[in-house]
């Protein structure tokens, strides 16, 4: 291979993680001329709707996909948070890069964090998982609807539509806009998205090549991490539509993984927890995810 071209969304994040790659590609393989295809996405023009309402799965990949099929592009980037559970067919993640920051930040113009907010402040979040923690922590605040890539979403902040809002840390620091963190939201107290803070490379299941040459971006130990995070998303038939949130973390020989399943109405939670082998990360997931529903994570799950 001499050129990899890498299916892109436009917003400023996700151009900021395909150049991260292209980066990463050019360094290891010197003369790999690398390129980004940029696309535009259903999950990038609908704004008006929440994600869940407008089948909130694989939305911002599609396109992607459609454009690695017709080959016109070689490979796609994603955060790894908003990748479906089951992929599409003949698709596969070749390369989970190495984790960065896995936490949210809570972002605001006027208070140090959560606990400092006054009664009925306004806390713009759409995520149900945010939303759940939330309430779960101070009921008397008002939740608001925010959606929008990050920029737009600190330009709502800005306009005083809210007194705070929640955002990845991961996403700020790559914009360069760290500084808007008051606090960070860290775990096992508050916990991420499945996979946050994680960028996969995804393309066809046809081409050992171009495989083998994206594996070498891949982070074994994040892998192992996001893969029990997703597994009990999975278990639990989780995306976008289930306040469901996880995180896994390697202790020495052991992979750890904490879960919460929770109401965005009224705060309800439960949460669990686990340990296992390294290796053994799927099975951690599928366990952690049937100790969420021996507590009850049912009543919170649709159907
Ligand atoms: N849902 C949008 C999205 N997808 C990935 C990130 C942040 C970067 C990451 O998690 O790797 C964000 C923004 C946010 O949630 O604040």
């Amino acid at each position: 291979m001499d050129r990899l071209r890498i299916a892109t969304r436009k917003s400023p994040l996700a151009l900021w993680q395909s150049e991260h790659v292209a980066a990463a590609l050019r360094a290891r393989h010197p003369s790999l001329e690398v390129e980004l295809v940029p696309l535009s996405t259903r999950g990038d023009e609908v704004l008006d709707r929440s994600l869940a309402a407008i089948g909130g799965k694989g939305l911002f990949l599609k396109e992607l996909e459609i454009a690695m099929q017709a080959g016109e592009a070689d490979c796609a980037v994603h955060s790894l948070k908003d990748v479906p559970m089951e992929l599409e067919p003949g698709f596969v993640l070749p390369a989970i890069l190495a984790r960065a920051d896995h936490a949210d930040g809570f972002v605001s113009n006027a208070f140090d964090g959560i606990d400092a907010l006054p009664a009925g402040a306004r806390v713009g979040t759409s995520s149900l998982r945010r939303q759940a923690q939330l309430r779960a922590r101070r009921p008397d605040l008002e939740l608001r609807d925010l959606r929008g890539n990050v920029n737009t979403r600190l330009a709502k902040l800005d306009a005083g539509d809210y007194d705070a809002i929640v955002l990845a840390c991961a996403g700020l620091q790559r914009l360069g806009l760290d500084t808007r963190i008051r606090a960070r939201l860290d775990a096992p107290d508050w916990l991420p998205a499945p996979a946050q803070g994680a960028i996969a490379i995804e393309c066809r299941d046809d081409a050992p090549q171009l495989q083998r040459l994206l594996a070498t971006l891949d982070d074994a130990p994040t892998r192992r991490c996001v893969e029990a995070e997703r597994a009990m998303n999975r278990a639990l038939h989780g995306s976008c539509h289930v306040p469901v949130a996880a995180f896994a973390w390697l202790d020495g020989d052991r992979l750890r993984l904490e879960g919460l399943v929770g109401s965005a109405q009224d705060g309800r939670a439960v949460r669990a927890g686990g340990e296992s082998a390294h290796a053994e990360g799927d099975a951690l997931g599928a366990r952690v995810a049937s100790l969420l529903l021996e507590a009850g994570a049912g009543a919170f799950l649709p159907g």
